[in-house]
């Protein structure tokens, strides 16, 4: 019997990370080696041609499985039948820039395609949000979509996960695949909170093994949290084949299902879970099975992290109350 193609909708798409993105979604690395796909490109009208330019070396890539490529300007278009969107594109800060005017520009673009997905999208459509500030911009277009369930709309934090696993596999020596059950809690931000309290590194005790609560406090953290800036200052330019492959992990592991005895960080509409405030789209260990995520529920919570968690979802309220004076949820 044959499989019914996806459509997959990725905004931004002329820009760094939809670069990283595209090729690798339609060799079948997100969906299945048996998924065919049809891709939706959404661009603003000064970046279609590129766009164009970019589908012309998807087509010269030949992947089996992807079936059509739709190049458009217009939300509603982009979201038609839309089982997965992928919302990348979003406004810079520029120079000059204050935070409210980021967040009024990021705020009209996620409003429209929060609109566009209420009204267009199929009717499972799951929803990742990366553009920037993206807990935000999720909660937008969330709140702009009021017959989605919440339930569908996450922010990309599965890059935060992926480097704090790659600071203990430097730290250990071990395998990446040896370090599980890493959390990251909050804001997509320098206040985010990289855990690994919970964490096991080849089975044992994570904070066992490392035995290092200095490196943990005053060096893990910080590099995880700060690693964006870091990569923006040694690139010119900020993470983007990064953001490409946890962004894909993302969605992978969303639509399949989470390895046996892990789980992964998504930024998703809190449920009061751990004493964040409902609604807010804030970072939690889950764990995915059927299409669904749920949050890893009673994990211990010491009073570092407690403090560490609410730092960041104090940010949170803070950008939700900026969001709701601009009028956008
Ligand atoms: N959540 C995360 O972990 C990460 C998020 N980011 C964020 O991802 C976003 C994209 O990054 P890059 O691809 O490197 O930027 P980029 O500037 O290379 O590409 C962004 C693209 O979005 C397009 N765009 C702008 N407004 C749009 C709209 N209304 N509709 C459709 N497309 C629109 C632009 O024309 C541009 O082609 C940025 O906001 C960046 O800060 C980057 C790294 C990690
Ligand atoms: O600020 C940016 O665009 C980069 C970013 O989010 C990250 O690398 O985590």
């Amino acid at each position: 019997m044959s499989i019914a193609p996806v459509t997959v909708t990725v905004t931004g798409a002329s820009g760094q990370i939809a670069y990283g993105m595209l090729f690798r979604i339609a060799a079948g690395e997100m969906l299945g080696a048996d998924v065919p796909i049809k891709l939706r490109l959404l661009e603003i009208p000064a970046a279609v041609s590129a766009a164009e330019g970019v589908a012309m070396e998807l087509e010269d890539g030949a992947f089996p499985l992807l079936s059509s490529i739709d190049i458009t300007d217009d939300p509603d278009v982009a979201f038609s039948g839309a089982n997965v969107g992928m919302l990348v594109g979003a406004r810079p800060r520029s120079k000059g820039m204050e935070r409210a005017d980021l967040l009024s520009a990021n705020g009209a673009i996620f409003t429209a395609h929060g609109k566009a997905i209420n009204n267009n999208a199929a009717s499972d459509v799951k929803v990742l949000v990366v553009g920037n500030p993206a807990n935000t911009n999720a909660l937008i277009a969330m709140n702009n979509a009021p017959d989605v369930p919440d339930t569908r709309f996450s922010a990309l934090t599965r890059l935060d996960h992926n480097r704090a696993i790659a600071q203990v596999v430097k730290k250990t020596g071990v395998r990446a695949s040896s370090v599980r059950k890493v959390s990251v809690w909050g804001n997509h931000s320098a206040t985010q909170y990289p855990d690994l309290s919970h964490a096991t590194v080849a089975g044992e005790p994570a904070l066992a093994v490392i035995d290092d609560r200095d490196w943990v406090e005053n060096d893990f953290i910080p590099t995880v949290q700060v690693r964006g800036t870091a990569i923006i200052a040694a690139r010119g330019s900020s993470s983007a084949a990064s953001a490409a492959s946890a962004s894909i992990d993302h969605v992978r592991d969303w639509v399949i299902g989470t390895a046996e005895d892990d789980w992964v960080s998504m930024a998703v509409c809190s449920d009061g879970s751990y004493g964040v405030p409902e609604g807010l789209i804030s970072s939690f260990p889950v764990t995915c099975a059927d299409g669904e995520f749920a949050i890893v529920p009673d994990l211990a919570i010491d009073d570092f992290s407690r403090e560490r968690i609410d730092l960041s979802v104090s940010e949170l309220e803070q950008e939700r109350a900026a969001v709701r004076e601009l009028g956008f949820v």
